[in-house]
């Protein structure tokens, strides 16, 4: 299977992951996936479109195509680019998904991107230990979450595993690291809200124009 990309060979190539829903994607995403390839250098930073988070409900879960345009759509198509990989290889969990690409690129070094509200739901994930063995994870701050998810399970289990951002891709083990970043408000789930609202809005107008009408004759 081709990378999505064009490659050099000069070196082991830095894939940053950042693995989501993207129902829909938003800036929160595109900063989050800048800042990691700014400070981890990496060569690129995927958005893996997931065909379905084993965790969350189907029920709200816009089409697999509607979210890969989506998250298409923040990308820029050269540094930061949305692949639908993980639905071709009929993978969710993500330790089997790193454990796929590791054998299909294997030049290439994945580092797993997550919001900080994923770093304190990982002892949720299948075999999460193993994925936090073989792969560096980068965890990016998010408003109400960064310093839950610091004095998580996650990050009591894996303490000894925390490195400085900079240490992150040196050492040949994997490890976790905080990315210093602004926190980003985007919510997907506040987006889909604000969306439900003005869906609402015109048929509540509708609904409120008889009782509006016969004020008026009042
Ligand atoms: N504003 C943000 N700041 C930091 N991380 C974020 C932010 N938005 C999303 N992420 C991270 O991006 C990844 C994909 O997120 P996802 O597609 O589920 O968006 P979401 O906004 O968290 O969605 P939802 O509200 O539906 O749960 C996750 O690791 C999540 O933590
Ligand atoms: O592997 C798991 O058990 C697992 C459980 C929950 C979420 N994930 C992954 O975490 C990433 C973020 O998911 P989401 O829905 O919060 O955007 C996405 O790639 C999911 O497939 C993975």
């Amino acid at each position: 299977m081709a990378a999505p990309g064009p490659w050099g060979d000069r070196r082991q190539r830095r894939i940053g992951l950042l693995g989501g829903s993207f129902n829909p994607a938003h800036p929160g995403h595109r900063h989050v996936a800048q800042r990691a390839l700014h400070m981890l250098r990496l060569d690129q930073v995927w958005l893996l479109v997931s065909p379905g988070n084993p965790l969350k409900p189907r029920a709200g879960m816009a089409p697999f195509a509607e979210r890969l345009a989506s998250a298409t759509a923040i990308g820029d198509g050269v540094r930061v680019i949305a692949t639908g990989i993980e639905a071709a290889i009929g993978e969710r969990y993500s330790a089997r998904t790193l454990e796929r690409l590791s054998q299909l690129f294997p030049r290439t070094r994945f580092v797993w991107i997550i919001g900080a509200d994923n770093l304190w739901q990982l002892p949720r994930w299948r075999q999460w230990r193993d994925l936090a063995r073989r792969t560096p994870i980068a965890v990016l701050p998010r408003p109400g979450w960064t310093r839950k998810a610091l004095q998580g399970a996650a990050a009591a289990t894996l303490r000894r595993a925390r490195r400085a951002p900079a240490a992150l891709l040196q050492a040949p083990d994997a490890g976790w690291a905080l990315i210093p970043a602004r926190e980003h408000p985007a919510s997907a789930t506040a987006l889909r809200r604000a969306a439900a609202r003005r869906a609402e809005t015109p048929a509540a107008a509708e609904a409120a124009e008889p009782l509006f009408v016969a004020g008026m004759r009042r």
